[in-house]
């Protein structure tokens, strides 16, 4: 049944800011299973903060516990990981692209199939899974959420694939869009990432037994070691044997394509101490402030960062520039990222009370604020006007990204295109106007790329995915037609 007042938050939820993405974290043939993957889901906390949950299996049984939540409200609790005992584990904190934010779409997804039990875990977000959905329902198909990720299973079910791992193959080469998938058996642990490799998963070891993860920080934490990651369109089966060895099979089910890791991991979501596809975040993200500078320079006194994500760019632009780095915004790190406030309203009051002037380095000073990205504008007005409101003679604002024009289908919840700043705007300087800022400038596109991957766009086989800064979709969006709104799964369900 529809939860009523959970579709009326995503309704407002829609027209918010940039949103997260989800963490997954998986382990095979490790006593400690479930409390290493508690810590793993941890390191990836900045990924999804609305739910986590863990899926877990002794060989007999499967076990699982979902909480709304963050992990560390949860899975702390000794209580709790005793109801998870087992050497196999995967794990997964959301943040919602498809289906409410409610208990039953929280993840890993497990089903008692033919082949036994299944659980799967998924960062991104499938292009063609309403219609999928739609397909399956019509052909009887009983969904037990809204999310889309339940298809999967669904096809695994009906594949007719003799093994476990076959049947996943089978099913993920029918989703299109971006996804990094766990998948989990009694035996096995599966690993698979979309053809041009959109969300991140990497692989580790610790005490000689696989781990899989989005980020390379959920390996830090537990003191594992990075293998390397999983390529582009592949996937990597673990299964433990009888004789508690594993074996370990890495496939290529899917046409080659070229590799197209998206470009936000390294402006925002990812964690600045995690490689993504080889590369340092907090690296790529000092380089943008570096050609930041380059390209956009200003007479002034300091640079200060919109902590925490502007904060390596900032670094990067002080140090080309010259111009010294302080400290000018304190931020409250008892307040969680600002976009968990469900309406407008809440985010802006939210917004003064992550953020606070530190007078003694502004008052008097001409100042460069740094942040990573603008989405709506409502971080980047609140910080200017207190920046003025601390005593700033002059406030130019630099932005280490280039305008966000498109929205994101692969995984990162952004507001519909009207709602982005840079639609609002015939032109920069009405942006800044409307911002309050005396100058203001982006990062280009060619730019951004240089400090990620150090060449300028290849605008005939671009290197990165970039549809939020240039309309460019790197996969066709079959759910996007008039008809439908990949949002409206919940509606769908009830009425259907
Ligand atoms: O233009 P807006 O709609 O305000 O969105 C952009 C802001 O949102 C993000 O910060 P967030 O609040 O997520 O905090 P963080 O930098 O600490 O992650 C980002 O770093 C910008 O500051
Ligand atoms: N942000 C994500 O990766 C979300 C995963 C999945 N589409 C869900 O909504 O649960």
């Amino acid at each position: 049944m529809t939860d009523l007042r959970s579709s009326e938050i995503h309704d407002e939820l829609e027209g918010d800011t940039l949103h997260e993405e989800c963490g997954v974290f998986g382990i095979l043939g490790h006593p400690d299973a479930a409390t290493l993957t508690a810590l793993g889901l941890h390191a990836l906390q900045h990924r999804g903060q609305e739910a986590a949950g863990i899926v877990t299996t002794d060989g007999k049984q499967f076990y699982t516990e979902k909480r709304m939540g963050l992990v560390g409200d949860h899975y702390t609790d000794p209580a709790t990981l005793a109801k998870l005992p087992g050497y196999i584990s995967i794990g997964h904190t959301r943040y919602s692209t498809t289906g409410e934010v409610a208990l039953r779409n929280v993840q890993p997804l497990f089903a008692e199939l033919e082949v036994g039990g299944i659980a799967v875990a998924h960062n991104g977000n499938f292009t063609n899974g309403l219609t999928l959905r739609r397909q399956l329902i019509a052909d009887g198909a009983i969904c037990q959420s809204t999310s889309d990720t339940e298809v999967v299973l669904h096809l695994i079910a009906r594949s007719k694939q003799a093994s476990s791992s076959d049947r996943f193959i089978d099913a993920i080469r029918q989703m299109e869009g971006g996804y990094s998938m766990l998948a989990m058996t009694r035996t096995k642990l599966i690993a698979a990432r979309d053809p041009i490799g959109i969300r991140p998963l990497v692989m580790g070891e610790l005490d000689g037994k696989p781990i899989f993860c989005s980020e390379t920080c959920a390996l830090d934490i537990i003191g594992a070691k990075y293998i390397r990651d999983i390529e582009n369109g592949e996937v990597v089966i673990c299964e433990i044997q009888p004789d508690g060895s594993i074996s370990v099979d890495a496939r290529k089910p899917q046409s080659a394509q070229p590799e197209r890791p998206c470009l936000f991991e390294y402006v925002y979501f990812a964690r600045p101490d995690s490689v993504v596809a080889g590369r340092s975040v907090y690296v790529a993200r000092k380089n943008m402030g570096v050609h930041l500078a380059e390209e956009s320079p200003i007479d002034a006194d300091v640079v200060v960062p919109v902590p925490d994500g502007g904060t390596p760019a900032a670094l990067g632009y002080a140090q080309r520039s010259g111009i010294p780095f302080e400290y000018g915004i304190i931020r409250n790190h008892y307040v969680g990222r600002t976009f968990i406030e469900p309406t407008q309203q809440i985010r802006a009051f939210g917004v003064k009370l992550k953020h606070s002037a530190n007078r003694a380095m502004i008052a008097g000073k001409r100042v460069v604020l740094v942040d990573d990205s603008i989405v709506r504008g409502t971080t980047s007005v609140k910080i200017v006007q207190m920046i003025r409101d601390a005593g700033a003679r002059e406030v130019h604002l630099r932005v280490a990204s280039p305008m966000i024009f498109h929205p994101d289908f692969y995984g990162i919840d952004t507001p519909d295109r009207d709602k982005l700043l840079a639609n609002q705007h015939a032109d920069l300087a009405s942006m800044c106007r409307f911002i309050g800022a005396d100058s203001l400038a982006f990062l280009s596109i060619d730019g951004l790329y240089r400090a990620v991957g150090g060449e300028p766009r290849n605008r005939q086989a671009p290197q990165f995915t970039d549809h939020y800064f240039t309309g460019d979709y790197p996969t066709r969006l079959l759910d996007q037609g008039a008809s439908n709104n990949v949002r409206k799964l919940s509606v769908l369900a009830s009425n259907g």
